[in-house]
């Protein structure tokens, strides 16, 4: 429990180069320090082109700056690879040709129209014909009656969604999201995704940062960062199996008081109450079981075998990177 993480659970990228696989993204050993704070320590990523990619952490384990260092807005302090077959450390400008950056914050003209706004990106990157373009992207975003209203009074989801709409006007080979959901609720994320997954069936490779457990499991592939060190990446269930967590769901009355009771047990590791019942696990299969043993004279109490959700595996990898950094 206490011994620090020291490899990524998952296939962290072999060195040189991978023979038949095309990697949208493919880098090595990044790391990057604002001053004393190393932000992203010793980063190795491959993204197949066309994936659909999930990256998560906690807030602040350097997301956004792994983020920007791919598409060459950020320097690393060390390491090196490519986006899009393109070197990250002298070849930012060209790759960033070929990028769709939809960042944290809304960065259209609020006081112009959704098809002021388009048409606008559209000019400024060049795209042949903008009136049309800006028309085509409003009917594939399905925008199409709100071109006239003001970017600056459409809800949340909608101007995530013209966010995005500005961000595929140029035709992009690779988006870069960060956090594209943040705030919008379950319908509209819902359709943002569905978006996401037309894209890369046209074969566009999304890199997504996002919070939400759903939209994990929407992903191809996921990676997980905390203190800039990446912990996990596969495919979901790869990530969950590799976990080695055993998971119980215990039921009865007072869940609260019976979870604070429950973590201070040796051999449980993970307490969290979901509604009635608590969820508890461990990665030492007989200390836990030994743990629930000694609850075995509470009647009240029903216990039932579980499995571990993408959440507990992230929980248990944060701690124990916490652990290992005390
Ligand atoms: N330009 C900068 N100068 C100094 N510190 C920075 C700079 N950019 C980021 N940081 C710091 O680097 C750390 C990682 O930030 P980053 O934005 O990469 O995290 P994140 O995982 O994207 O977080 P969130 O989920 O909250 O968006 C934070 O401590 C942040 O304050």
């Amino acid at each position: 429990m206490s011994a620090r993480l020291e490899r990524v659970e998952g296939r962290a990228p072999e060195p040189g180069p991978a023979r038949g696989v095309d990697y949208a993204i493919d880098v090595q050993g990044l790391s990057k320090s604002f001053g004393a704070n190393r932000v992203v320590r010793d980063l190795s990523m491959r993204v197949k082109r066309g994936q659909i990619y999930g990256f998560l952490g906690p807030n602040g384990s350097g997301k956004t700056t792994t983020i920007r260092m791919l598409c060459g807005l950020l320097t690393p302090d060390q390491g090196q690879g490519t986006c899009l077959g393109m070197d990250i450390l002298t070849q930012g400008r060209a790759i960033r040709r070929h990028v769709g950056y939809m960042t944290q914050k809304f960065s259209l003209y609020a006081d112009l129209s959704v098809r002021e706004n388009l048409e606008f990106i559209a000019r400024i990157y060049g795209v042949p014909d903008a009136e049309a373009a800006a028309a085509d992207a409003i009917v594939s975003l399905g925008l199409d009656g709100r071109e006239l209203q003001l970017a600056g009074e459409l809800s949340g989801g909608w101007k995530q969604r013209l966010a995005l709409g500005a961000c595929i006007l140029p035709s992009p080979q690779l988006l870069l999201l960060d956090e594209p959901t943040a705030g919008v609720d379950p319908k509209a994320r819902r359709e943002f995704w569905t978006q996401i997954h037309d894209l890369a069936a046209g074969g566009v490779t999304v890199l997504v940062s996002t919070h939400y457990m759903d939209e994990a499991e929407r992903c191809h592939e996921i990676a997980y960062i905390a203190y800039g060190e990446l912990l996990a990446q596969g495919t979901v269930e790869e990530v969950v199996a590799r976990s080695a967590l055993h998971m119980w769901r215990v039921t009865g009355p007072d869940p609260a008081a019976l979870a604070r009771e429950l973590m201070q047990q040796p051999g449980i590791e993970l307490v969290a109450p979901f509604g009635t019942s608590v969820h508890v696990g461990g990665r030492d299969r007989a200390a836990l079981e030994l743990a629930i043993a000694r609850f075995s004279t509470r009647e009240e109490l029903v216990w039932r075998p579980d499995s571990p959700s993408l959440e507990d595996v992230f929980i248990d990898l944060i701690n124990r990177s916490r652990d290992g950094l005390r």
